[in-house]
């Protein structure tokens, strides 16, 4: 059997490390480049390109797994789009342009991008698209807990629990999104989606989405006790997109669910 030969960005980061640890216990893949601005902190196999040049980091792997920044996975993208390779995209906070990048991209190399590597939360975005639909006037609510050193809110995952709630009845969710409710905000509107931010501690990741009635709620939770199962999910989608043709991939085509 052939070995994938992958390329962590964002080598230093908390998701990066455990991307290199876990390969070490990954059949069929192997670390074969990372991408870093500095020095690493801890030891790497000789044999590994430790690398500031892009082109050089993306040319000595097959797949290219990403889990940084905002603008570096920008200038990944950029990069990228030079020299094609199957990339995942684990990188929340995106902006408009940079999901134009990516889309880009897809058109010329297999990208797989999840806001959640995890199979809990593909399956919870499958069940709030059904629960929307068929739970008609329960008004829904979104909840998102993380560690006091994440960056962006509200999270990837919220947003795209919050897209498969708007889609689930036939929403714009830019057009019903709330984010923050402070002071005399008036009576809560039919449609109206809030996806709220809460930082704190070691926290993983916790999304509640919740539907609420007269005389009944249901909430639908999904809690990550380990980071591991993001870096271990992107290294299930990574040999999943190692053969694909170019294309958008989502964490569901992977999983096929
Ligand atoms: N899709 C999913 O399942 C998950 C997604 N995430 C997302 O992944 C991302 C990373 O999370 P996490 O590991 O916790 O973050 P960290 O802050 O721990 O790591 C960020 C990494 O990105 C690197 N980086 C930052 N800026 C640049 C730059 N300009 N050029 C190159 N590299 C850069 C950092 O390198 P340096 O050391 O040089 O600063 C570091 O290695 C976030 O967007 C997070 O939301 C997280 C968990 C799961
Ligand atoms: O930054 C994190 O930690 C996480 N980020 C992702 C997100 O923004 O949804 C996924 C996970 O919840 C952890």
């Amino acid at each position: 059997m052939t070995t994938i030969k992958v390329g962590v960005f964002g080598a230093s980061g908390r998701v990066g490390k455990l991307l290199i640890e876990d390969l070490k216990n990954t059949q069929g893949m192997g670390l074969s480049s990372v991408y870093v601005r500095n020095s690493l902190d801890f030891a790497i196999d000789p044999s590994v390109l430790v690398t500031s040049d892009m082109h050089s980091f993306i040319g000595a792997s097959d797949i290219i797994i990403d889990f940084s920044l905002p603008e570096a996975c920008e200038a990944l993208l950029e990069e990228a789009i030079k020299t094609p390779k199957p990339l995942v995209i684990g990188t929340t906070g995106l902006n408009t342009h940079q999901l134009n990048l990516l889309k880009q991209a897809s058109e010329l190399m297999p990208v797989l991008y999840a806001t959640n590597m995890s199979l809990g939360v593909a399956l919870l975005n499958k069940l709030v698209h059904q629960a929307s639909a068929a739970l008609e006037g329960f008004d829904i609510e979104i909840v998102e807990m993380h560690h006091r050193h994440k960056k962006d809110a509200p999270s990837g995952t919220a947003l795209t629990l919050a897209e498969s709630a708007a889609n689930g009845r036939n929403l714009d969710l830019d057009k019903v999104r709330v984010s923050g409710r402070d002071g005399n905000i008036g009576e809560r509107t039919k449609d109206e989606i809030a996806v709220m931010a809460l930082r704190g501690g070691d926290i993983v990741g916790r999304h509640t989405v919740g539907f609420y009635n007269d005389g009944e709620f249901i909430e639908l939770n999904h809690t990550a006790t380990s980071r591991n199962t993001f870096s271990k999910g992107a290294l299930r989608a990574g040999k999943w997109l190692s053969d694909k043709e170019p294309g958008l991939y989502s964490i569901s085509d992977c999983l096929e669910l």
